[in-house]
């Protein structure tokens, strides 16, 4: 069983992205898409991200097997609310939003005569709109899916099937543990880069081409992280406030532990952590994960390496 008609509303980074792995790994499949934004129709179109790029929303989830949302998590409500009578009663609702559980609300709300099955493809970069889209990004990434309690088994399998189509390899979690794990792993550090990055550059006696000058080292990684966009980063943080609270507090104290240990010259307490913390990375690159390694992110090469 797969899904034949898919709608993608919403043509940036992940939609484009769904729309042009869909053309390449599951070409059977038609696909249509629609964005708020016109310059972006009229680029997705350019592009050919879909096969059809609708004037409306509504025509282009017409004759949907699965509707996906890739809309920035705040605008799931406003997006998904006037579909209500348009999207066929059999067909699939998903999303990719950065947060689970109050999109996944967001969503159960604004269509409730629809199954809704959140997921999150844990893959993506700092860009945005467009032209950021391309067909390997699901590629051996992780893809959670966060199934509602006794949703439609047939539906969570096709829905699982299809983004093993595309490349990615599925976990199933509730939106609670999901919106925890990613607190930590991917919504936490973007906050520190972009705290850090302004930080630097609001210096007085450190000049704006300095802080590019020398920005070679690890600096020059957190500004990637820190261009990345900021309406859907508000809308991250403002979506799963509990959780980056929670690790954020567990962080301060972290890094309040680490600011004594340098005051008073605890050279055992740095020396303890930073060993601890190499081995972690090193962990993940016999994991396979190695995003230093130019063939990152192809699952041949992950699964090859995988440690049995
Ligand atoms: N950027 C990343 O690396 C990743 C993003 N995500 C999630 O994917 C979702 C989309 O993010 P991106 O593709 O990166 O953003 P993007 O900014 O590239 O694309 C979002 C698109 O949604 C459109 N849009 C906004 N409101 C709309 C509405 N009401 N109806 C139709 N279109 C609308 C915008 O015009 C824009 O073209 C977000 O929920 C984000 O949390 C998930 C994984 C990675
Ligand atoms: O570019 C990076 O390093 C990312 O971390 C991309 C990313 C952004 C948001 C997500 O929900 C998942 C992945």
């Amino acid at each position: 069983m797969t899904f034949s008609q898919i709608a993608i509303i919403g043509l940036g980074l992940q939609g484009g992205s769904i729309g042009l792995a869909i053309q390449e790994y599951l070409p059977e499949a038609r696909v249509t898409g629609y964005d708020l934004d016109p310059a972006t129709r009229a680029r997705a179109a350019e592009r050919s991200l879909c096969h059809t790029v609708c004037a409306t929303a509504e025509e282009a989830v017409a004759e949907a097997e699965l509707v996906i949302f890739c809309v920035p998590p705040g605008a799931i409500g406003k997006a998904a609310r006037p579909l209500r009578e348009a999207i066929p009663p059999e067909c699939l609702v998903s999303d990719v939003g950065s947060s689970k559980k109050r999109i996944a609300a967001d969503l159960a709300q604004a269509l409730p005569d629809h199954i809704v099955i959140p997921a999150h493809p844990v893959a993506g970069t700092e860009n945005s709109g467009p032209d950021a889209g391309f067909a390997s990004l699901f590629q051996g990434r992780w893809c959670i899916v966060t199934p509602p309690e006794h949703t439609d088994l047939l539906k969570l399998t096709t829905l699982v099937e299809f983004w093993e189509t595309l490349g990615a390899n599925v976990e199933l979690m509730s939106p609670e543990h999901h919106d925890l794990v990613l607190a930590v792993t991917s919504h936490l550090p973007h906050l520190i880069a972009y705290t850090i990055v302004g930080t630097a550059s609001d210096l007085e006696d450190v000049t704006q081409s300095e802080v590019i000058k020398y920005s070679a080292g690890g600096f020059r990684d957190f500004t990637r992280i820190a261009a990345s966009d900021p309406t859907m980063w508000r809308d991250v943080f403002l979506s799963n406030k509990e959780a980056v609270l929670t690790m954020l507090q567990r962080f301060t104290e972290d890094l309040t532990a680490l600011q004594r240990a340098i005051r008073v010259g605890d050279g055992e307490a740095l020396f303890d952590q930073f060993t601890r913390t190499r081995a972690i990375r090193r962990s993940i690159i016999e994991e396979g994960q190695d995003d230093s390694r130019p063939d990152f992110g192809r699952s041949d090469h992950v699964k090859k390496t995988k440690k049995s």
